[in-house]
C-alpha cells in the first residue's frame, strides 16, 4: 500500500494568519464597496489592537516581587527588547492607531512609499526613524501586501538602520507578494488576517478590499 501523501501547505511558514472569528468577521466588513470611510477606519483599528495581541505572543517574561493588598508574590511582566512601531504610510497609519491603544509605549518610525503605477515598483519619499532602534524589535505595518515591494523596501530600510529583530503585519497579503517577501527577507515572518487568491494586472489584490489609503482616508 502506498504510504499516505504527506499533506500540502499553500502558506508559506514564516507567514502566520492571523484568523481569529472576530478579526475574520470585521475583515469581511471592511471589504464591502459599501462600508464608508469612517467605519472602515475603525474597523482597522479594532482588527489592529487584535493584531497587537497575536504579534507580540512570544514576548519574553520575566518575573518579579510585588505587594498585593494581601502578600507579596513573584508575579510576570514583559522583559526583554522594547518595540518600535514602524508605519509604511499613508495606509500603515491605519494599523498604527489599533497597536498603540495596545502597546502604548512603543516608539514609532514612519517610512513613506507610494507604488510607481506603471512598474510597481516601491518609491520611497520619506524615513524618519527612531535612533535606538536597533535595540528594539520592529514591527512594521501595512495593511496590503500585494506584489510585496512597498513591504520588502520598507524592512530593508528598517534593516539597514540597525535593527535585527522584525516582525511585519498586514491585513490581507498576495501569494506571489508573500513569495516576494520571503525570498528578500526570510528572517521576518509575516503576520496577516487574509491571503487572498492573486493579483490583477494592476497588481491589486483580488478579492482584497481595493485601495486601502483610498478607502481609510477617503480620497476618492
Ligand atoms: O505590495 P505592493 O505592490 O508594494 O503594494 C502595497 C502598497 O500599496 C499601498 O500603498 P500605496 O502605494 O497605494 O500608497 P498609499 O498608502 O499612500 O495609498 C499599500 O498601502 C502598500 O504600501
Ligand atoms: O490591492 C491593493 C494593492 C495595493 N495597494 C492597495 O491599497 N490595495
Ligand atoms: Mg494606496
Amino acid at each position: 500500500m502506498n504510504a499516505p501523501s504527506a499533506p500540502t501547505f499553500s502558506t508559506p511558514p514564516s507567514t502566520i494568519v492571523v484568523d481569529h472569528p472576530m478579526i475574520q468577521h470585521k475583515l469581511t466588513l471592511m471589504r464591502r464597496t459599501r462600508t464608508p470611510a469612517n467605519e472602515f477606519r475603525l474597523l482597522l483599528r479594532e482588527i489592529s489592537m487584535m493584531m497587537a495581541y497575536e504579534v507580540t505572543r512570544d514576548m519574553p517574561m520575566e518575573m518579579i516581587e510585588i505587594e498585593t493588598p494581601l502578600t507579596t508574590m513573584q508575579a510576570p511582566v514583559v522583559a526583554g527588547k522594547k518595540l518600535c512601531l514602524v508605519s509604511v504610510l499613508r495606509a500603515g497609519g491605519g494599523i498604527l492607531e489599533g497597536m498603540l491603544e495596545i502597546l502604548p509605549a512603543a516608539r514609532v518610525g514612519h517610512v513613506g512609499l507610494y507604488r510607481d503605477p506603471v512598474s510597481l515598483a516601491a518609491v520611497e519619499y520619506y524615513l524618519k526613524l527612531p535612533r535606538d532602534i536597533s535595540e528594539r524589535t520592529a514591527i512594521v505595518l501595512d495593511p496590503m501586501l500585494a506584489t510585496g515591494n512597498s513591504a520588502a523596501a520598507a524592512v530593508a530600510e528598517v534593516k539597514a538602520a540597525g535593527c535585527q529583530s522584525i516582525k511585519f503585519v498586514s491585513l490581507i497579503s498576495a501569494p506571489e507578494g508573500l513569495a516576494t517577501f520571503h525570498e528578500a527577507h526570510p528572517d521576518v515572518p509575516v503576520f496577516t488576517a487574509a491571503i487572498d487568491s492573486h493579483l490583477n494586472d494592476h497588481g491589486y489584490i483580488v478579492p482584497g478590499i481595493g485601495d486601502a489609503g483610498d478607502r481609510i482616508f477617503g480620497t476618492k
